[in-house]
Order: C-alpha cells, then structure tokens, then sequence
C-alpha cells in the first residue's frame, strides 16, 4: 500500500503491465551500478552524490548535464556500457515493466575507444543477452542525436540508425532528439530529422523543454513527429501558445511525462504544477516515463504512483491510462500481444478510492 494524503492507494495491481518510453541509458544507472563502475575506476574520485539527485534535492538543468557528464566519464567502455544496459534492463523488468524503449547517444569514439557503431552494436548485445537469459520485458532501442553536437553529426547518426533498423530484426526503432535543450537550434537539424522519418524510422524529439522555444517546436512538430519528449511550454498557460497545441492535437501526438525529473531539474516548480494535467484533461495521449531513474532516483511505478497522488486518479483510470501507452509504443508488431495481456491481467473490478 502507498500512503498517499488522504487516502490509501495501491498500484501494485500496476505493476504487472508497466511500459516504459522515455528512458536514457546513461541516466537510467542505477546506485548498484554505479557503485561497480567506481570500483573499476577508483581514480575519477566519483561519489553516488554527484551521479544522482535525490528525495528533496533540486537541481538547475543546467546542473543535471554536469551530472551526466561525471556518468559518462564513469560508463566509457565496451565492457560498462554492456553492463549499464543489461543492469538497466534487469532493472525496469524487475518494476514491472513489460514494454522498454530504451534510447542512447552513440558518443565520439575518442570518449569511449569505440566506434560510434559498435557502441550501439554493445546496446542491442545487452538487449539480446537479456532476452536469451529469460528476462521477462521485451526492449526496443532509440538512437539519439544529441542537439549539441550539431547538422553533420546528426546526420550521420541518423544514418547509423537506419543501418541498425534494416539489421537488428526490428529492435531499432527509431530516433530521439534530446540533449541540452538550451544549446543549438532545431532548425539546422531538421533535413536530418526528415531523412530519418522518410526511412522509417519513428521520431521522439524533446520539444519545448524549456521557455520561449516556439519557434523551434513549431517548426519541429509539422515534421510531425510520432512522439514529443516533455512539451513542458507548450501550452499557452506557460507561455507557448494555442497554435502549438492545436498542432499537436492534430497530429495527435503523444507526450513523454516525466514528472520527477521536471520537478528535480526545475522546469516545473512542484508535482502540482505539472503538465500532465493540461493533457490529461484534454484527453490527449499522455504516457508516464522516467526520463533517468538513477540521475532522479526514480522509476516507474514510483512515477504512477506521484502522478496518482497528485491528480487524485482512480485505480481505473491509472489502468486506462496505462493500457493507452500501448498505441504510443513504437513496436506494431508487439501492441496485439500487449493489448492481449492487459485484457488477461485487467483486475475485473477497482477498489475505489475517491
Ligand atoms: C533531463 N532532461 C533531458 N533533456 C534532454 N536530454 C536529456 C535529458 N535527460 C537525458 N538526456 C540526454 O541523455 C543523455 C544521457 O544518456 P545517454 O548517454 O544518451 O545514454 C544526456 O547526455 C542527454 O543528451
Ligand atoms: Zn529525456
């Protein structure tokens, strides 16, 4: 049971139908992981204090980038990033989820001493070594584009995507574009964005993370992509504007939340405060993710339980609302079997708690 306020709320019921969308490698690492990668690299000096932010503490987001910095100075081979994957898997299975869509930079082989494409090869390894060992969640892989390293450079990400997506037998699936939403402007990497919606690939792009990106959001959403990371300004309420949501509505789009990472990172001022709402009413196709459940010391089932808590929701509609990711998915050929499951585990009545 999770005390709640007012009342008792479980969402344990939750627990066995989990789906998670918006999840960075290198943000996800856990504490126990992290504790394995200081051991191999004593000499970085690294504490979990600068890995991670925890319960009550806030950061700028400025200050979160710093943080995944110290991480990828910790997870800079072959052998972590296969660990990191396969704990992080393991670890999102052992929530509950039975749906991951996990995304990550392939980063410049001087960082790593490997190629950007073996980097991405040592992503899929882990994805395949967990579903070989039995791990119960089936994993899809997002290349990201990181939107500081520029036009050329997302350009050939996009290329490496493409290749993996015609040879991984569907496990690539597409493409995110995140990094700091401060440095660089859309605009220079949308003909890369394009190349990568004309070739199949699905697009998450992280929009309008921060104030006064109009522009660039609405330049970006007419691609249209199939998937929005956040939308924090959209909205007019926070300085976005009808224009912007009338289009995302028309696409039909659907959002990537994360609650506690906004609140950590401060580009929402409290739970209360957050966008959800502003979606959620409007019936619009809103999914719950973590964003970087080891940076935010979170995962998902925390993440339904605040959103719960928060916005006063039923069992049922946290049901509904988990059942609705599953058209947000990017796997067609996996939405009949997870639909399947959710009629088979779908509890014949809620306990009511309003
Ligand atoms: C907090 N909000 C956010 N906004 C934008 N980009 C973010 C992010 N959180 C994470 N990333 C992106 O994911 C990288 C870490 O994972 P990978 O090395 O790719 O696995 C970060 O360096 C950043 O580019
Ligand atoms: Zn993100």
């Amino acid at each position: 049971m999770f005390y709640c306020g007012y009342r008792y709320f479980c969402t344990c019921f939750l627990q066995r139908l989990h789906k998670e969308l918006h999840a960075h490698l290198n943000g996800s690492v856990s504490f126990s992981t992290i504790k394995k990668l200081v051991a191999r690299k004593p000499h970085l000096n690294i504490e979990h204090g600068m890995t991670a932010i925890r319960s009550g503490q806030r950061r700028t987001l400025d200050e979160c980038f710093q943080v995944f910095k110290v991480i990828h100075q910790l997870v800079d081979t072959e052998e972590d990033i296969l660990m990191v994957a396969k704990d992080v898997i393991r670890e999102f299975a052992a929530d509950g989820v039975k749906y991951l869509e996990l995304r990550s930079t392939p980063r410049k082989e001087k960082t790593t001493g490997m190629t950007k494409r073996r980097y991405v090869e040592t992503v899929i390894e882990a994805i395949r070594q967990c579903k070989n060992e039995g791990v119960d969640i089936e994993v899809r892989f997002l290349v990201a584009v990181d939107r500081r390293n520029g036009a050329e450079v997302a350009m050939e990400t996009v290329k490496l995507a493409e290749d993996f997506m015609l040879s991984t037998d569907g496990l690539v699936v597409g493409l995110d574009l995140s990094g700091d939403p401060t440095v660089g402007h859309g605009r220079d990497l949308l003909p890369a964005l394009q190349k990568a919606k004309n070739c199949g690939l699905k697009l998450s792009l992280h929009l309008s993370e921060v104030p006064s990106q109009a522009d660039e959001s609405e330049l970006l959403l007419n691609i249209p992509p199939d998937r929005i990371g956040h939308g924090t300004y959209l909205h007019p309420e926070v300085g976005g504007s009808q224009s912007l949501v009338d289009t995302v509505r028309k696409h039909n789009t659907p959002l990537e939340l994360c609650l506690t990472s906004n609140v950590k990172g401060q580009t929402v001022s409290s739970y209360s405060q957050h966008h959800f709402l502003y979606w959620y009413q409007m019936g619009h196709p809103s999914v719950i993710c973590t964003d970087d459940k080891g940076v935010f010391c979170t995962d998902l089932s925390q993440e339904y339980q605040l959103a719960a808590s928060t916005f006063n929701l039923s069992q049922e509609d946290m049901w509904t609302l988990s059942q609705k990711a599953i058209d947000c998915t990017f796997a067609p050929d996996l939405k009949q079997q997870l639909h399947q499951k959710w009629l088979e585990l779908r509890p014949t009545h809620f306990v009511l708690v309003k």
